[in-house]
C-alpha cells in the first residue's frame, strides 16, 4: 500500500514537472494539451480540464480507477476517453501526452498529406521515437468519435496526429511519451522549413536498420 502511495506521489510530481517544462518551452499554451500516466495498479492520473500545463498542482490531478471510473481530484480533461482508448489499445503504455504544439498542428492542417503516415523519415531520432504517424480525421475536441477514431489507429502506432488539432503520443513511461512528442514537433518544424527544397529522407533500408 505505501509502495503504491509513494509511486503515486512521484508520478504526480513528474506530471507537474513535465507539464511545466512543456509549457515553459512553448510546446503548448493557454489551457491546451493534457497528460496522463498509469500506475502499476492500473489507476490512471490525468490533468484536469481547463488547466494550464504550466501550473498544475499534484493534489488536483484527476484519478481514475483501473476500470475507468473517475475516483477523485478535479474534473478530468475532456479528452479523458481518448487517453483511455490509447491505454486500451496499447497495454504496455504507461503515459499519454497530447499537445497543441505549433508545428505539429501546422502539419495537421496541410492539404495532400499522407493520412497513413504524415511525415517522411527525415532523421534517425524521428524513426526511433515516433516511427509512423497516422492522421486522425477532424472531430471536435472531447468528441467521443474522436477518441474512437484514435483507437482504430493506435493499435498500429503509438503516435497519431489529430487533423487541425495536434499530436497524441503514448509511451512506456512519461519521459518516453514526452521525448517522442518533442521529436515529433521538431520533425514537423524541419518538414515545414524544408518546404520547397528537394529532400533526401532516410531510405527504407536505413529506416529498417533503426528498428
Ligand atoms: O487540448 C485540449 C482539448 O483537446 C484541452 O482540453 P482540456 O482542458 O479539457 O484538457
Ligand atoms: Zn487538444
Amino acid at each position: 500500500m505505501s509502495a503504491i502511495l509513494s509511486e503515486a506521489t512521484k508520478l504526480r510530481d513528474q506530471i507537474v514537472s513535465v507539464g511545466k517544462s512543456l509549457f515553459d518551452r512553448g510546446l503548448t499554451f493557454g489551457s491546451t494539451g493534457n497528460i496522463s500516466a498509469r500506475l502499476s495498479n492500473g489507476e490512471i492520473l490525468m490533468t484536469p480540464t481547463n488547466a494550464s500545463l504550466g501550473s498544475l498542482e499534484p493534489e488536483h490531478l484527476s484519478r481514475f480507477s483501473a476500470e475507468g471510473v473517475h475516483i477523485d481530484g478535479d474534473k478530468p480533461t475532456k479528452e479523458a476517453f481518448l487517453h483511455q482508448c490509447m491505454y486500451c489499445q496499447r497495454r504496455e503504455s504507461g503515459a499519454v501526452v497530447h499537445l497543441h504544439s505549433t508545428h505539429s498542428v501546422a502539419v495537421s492542417i496541410l492539404a495532400n498529406i499522407d493520412p497513413e503516415d504524415v511525415l517522411p523519415p527525415l532523421t534517425a531520432y524521428y524513426v526511433m521515437r515516433v516511427g509512423s504517424l497516422p492522421l486522425v480525421p477532424y472531430y471536435p475536441p472531447g468528441d467521443k468519435a474522436l477518441a474512437e477514431a484514435v483507437a482504430t489507429r493506435a493499435e498500429k502506432s503509438h503516435a497519431v496526429l489529430l487533423a487541425n488539432h495536434g499530436p497524441v503520443v503514448a509511451g512506456k513511461t512519461l519521459l518516453d511519451a514526452q521525448y517522442a512528442t518533442e521529436e515529433l514537433e521538431e520533425t514537423a518544424k524541419l518538414y515545414l522549413l524544408l518546404h520547397g527544397h528537394r529532400i533526401r529522407p532516410l531510405t527504407p533500408e536505413q529506416r529498417r536498420a533503426l528498428r
